[in-house]
């Protein structure tokens, strides 16, 4: 078991450690469960610190501040504190593929620096780390890259043991110690729980239960409002027991949205549907649009994956309220934001929208026009909707707005029940530009909004997958092969890779040539040249054979169509959990569509739902 010394920095990199060295899940919780628990006894004022450092963040993640210091900074850093030519410090880099294994090697092989072990003042605290790194993500302009450097220079001085590589791997954005966040909402509950004097008289039967109903409170809260900064005090004034009622769904606030599952036939939808009423929308293919009206008048709108874009779409934030009617007054409405002919009066297919500019948009200067389609209210004047039903939301959403011409509609949809309707409307809203169909269970506990859930109980049915894959797949692009013929001044292919959140690896999946224009090559290359690496990176799963020219750091994903997926005993998509040990799956004729900007390397298809595609 885990021995817990020296002051609180060094007992947290204690436990980073322990959870790196085990890929059992119940050890995992045990160390972090117990790490939370003293924390909660001894220094509550640190928790909120602590679990940040545990997630690797520095604030929500819908506040989006990326950590991600380059990897030249770092290396600037380390070369500087061990004494050592930056030219040292990444010869070894080569070598041994983990800057944080790097900075541990040179700082304790380096003597002179030893002798400030010893005082005390200079050890790294919980709230000295944590400070540090939330003022090196929030620097910027010119001479930010010389103030972080600095700072990064202060926390390697006071780096003492394995802190060197926990504080470097931290700072990369790349902790990578194994730590799902399900686990560390987990631990926390079960931290909660047993910090609280009643639980110990508890019967065996009680405690477990006690145990589960916590994990079920905070998750769920969680996906509500996923701000620790409001879920931590909760806790610690009132404990899990009141969570729910301090901690809601609250406009300014993101939630994470529901997700759907896809399908591969009409037959494969009714079988899921089958004894439920179900409605029939279309899906529109342009950006996910989650709008929030605050109590005080604001109004906020946010991407799939909660990034704000309310700069980027100020014509909506003024349509928006002539939209709502007089008494409705705060909501969470979830939208498409798809690009409009204003005067065919019809859809435009999702490249018209991607034109259009992120940043500092003068509703003047709008190019792309936008028609909002709305599909379902999550709250409601002082209200969460989230445990009504789908067909009650629907009513209070079409009472509570209405609809605009050019500007503002609810998603068309039919209560089909045949598979001829089904056919017909699919057809009808692929005519109608757009990508297929959404269809939802309507009534009962299965229609309630359930957040960041793939869930079956909204299936998507494309057209052109009907009979093959069912769905596009969103990748990773992990290196490249020069071109070759006309294609000698760009990258000709590239490789690409999901994601297993399991195993925090990327595991290669194809490589691919087909259906990039010209222009998508030169534009790739440009981005991608200044992400080669030297190396593949340590958590990049490949095989010799597939080795391409060169490496990149992990940035960008790309939405893939193929035609069937098929066992490979070269690409490691799934390794091992689909066919014999040393199989994994690659994709057969892959054809590159589109960039998905709005999702980060993270939210790349998983091998889980390569594995759901598959079976
Ligand atoms: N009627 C609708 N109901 C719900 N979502 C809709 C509807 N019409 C369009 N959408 C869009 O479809 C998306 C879900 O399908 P899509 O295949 O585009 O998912 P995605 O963004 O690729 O993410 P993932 O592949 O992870 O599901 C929603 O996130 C939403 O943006
Ligand atoms: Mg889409
Ligand atoms: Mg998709």
């Amino acid at each position: 078991m885990l021995v817990l010394i020296g002051k609180k920095a060094n007992r947290l990199c204690k436990t980073f450690e322990a959870i790196e060295s085990t890929t059992k899940r119940l050890e995992i919780q045990e160390y972090l469960t117990s790490f939370f628990k003293h924390t909660i006894e001894l220094s509550p004022g640190n928790l909120l610190e602590t679990l940040y450092l545990c997630l690797n963040r520095v604030c929500p993640e819908y506040e989006n501040v990326e950590l991600g210091i380059g990897e030249s900074l770092l290396i600037k850093a380390i070369a500087e504190v061990t004494g050592r030519t930056t030219q040292k410090v990444k010869n070894e880099l080569a070598k041994v593929g983990d800057l944080g294994k790097v900075a541990r090697d040179s700082k304790n092989s380096q003597k002179s620096i030893s002798s400030m072990f010893g005082n005390r003042d200079k050890l790294l605290t919980v709230p000295k780390v944590f400070n540090s790194m939330k003022k090196i993500a929030s620097l910027t302009g010119h001479s930010s890259q010389d103030l972080k450097v600095k700072e990064i220079q202060n926390l390697l001085i006071s780096c003492r043991d394995e802190e060197p590589k926990f504080l470097t791997r931290s700072l990369e954005g790349k902790l990578r110690i194994g730590l799902a966040e399900q686990t560390v909402l987990i631990c926390l509950a079960q931290a909660f729980v047993m910090t609280d004097k009643e639980y110990e008289k508890l019967a065996k039967a009680k405690k477990t239960e006690e145990l589960n109903n916590a994990i079920k409170t905070i998750k769920s809260v969680y996906s509500e409002l996923p701000s620790y900064d409001k879920i931590v005090p909760a806790l610690l004034k009132g404990g899990i027991k009141n969570l729910r009622e301090h901690c809601k769904l609250t406009p300014g606030i993101p939630l994470k949205p529901m997700l759907a599952h896809p399908t591969k036939s009409i037959t494969d939808v009714l079988d899921s549907v089958e004894g439920h009423k179900f409605t029939c929308e279309f899906k529109y293919d342009g950006e996910r649009g989650q709008i929030h009206r605050l109590e005080d008048g604001t109004t906020k709108i946010f991407s799939r994956n909660l990034e704000d874009n309310t700069v980027k779409y100020p014509d909506i934030i003024e349509r928006i309220s002539k939209a709502a009617k007089t008494n409705t007054k705060s909501y969470v409405l979830d939208c498409e934001v798809v690009a409009w002919d204003l005067e065919k009066h019809i859809l435009l297919p999702f490249q018209v929208l991607s034109t259009r500019k992120r940043k500092d948009v003068k509703e003047a200067e709008i190019k792309v026009s936008v028609c909002l389609f709305a599909f379902d209210l999550l709250y409601l004047n002082g209200e969460s909707l989230l445990k009504k039903s789908l067909e009650e939301r629907r009513k209070l959403m079409n009472d509570s707005f209405q609809e605009i011409e050019d500007e503002f509609s609810f998603v068309q949809n039919i209560n089909a029940t045949n598979i001829e309707e089904i056919q017909s409307y699919l057809d009808e809203s692929i005519k109608a530009n757009c990508e297929g169909l959404m269809v939802k269970i309507l009534d009962g506990l299965e229609s309630t909004y359930e957040p960041s859930k793939r869930s079956r109980n909204w299936l998507k049915l494309k057209k052109d997958y009907l009979s093959g894959v069912g769905d596009s797949l969103d990748l990773v692009v992990v290196g490249a092969f020069y071109g070759r013929g006309k294609r000698t001044n760009v990258y000709g292919a590239f490789l690409l890779a999901c994601y297993d959140p399991e195993h925090e690896e990327y595991q290669t999946i194809c490589k691919i040539g087909t259906g990039f224009s010209d222009s998508d090559l030169e534009t790739h290359f440009n981005y991608l040249k200044e992400k080669e690496t030297s190396e593949p990176k340590s958590y990049f799963n490949y095989d010799k054979g597939t080795k391409p020219d060169v490496w990149f750091e992990p940035c960008q994903v790309w939405e893939v169509k193929a035609a069937d997926l098929s066992i490979s005993p070269i690409y490691k998509a799934a390794i091992g959990q689909v066919s014999e040990a040393s199989k994994g799956v690659s994709l057969r004729f892959p054809r590159f569509i589109r960039i998905r900007e709005d999702k980060k390397p993270e939210d790349a298809t998983t091998s889980e739902q390569v594995i759901n595609i598959i079976c």
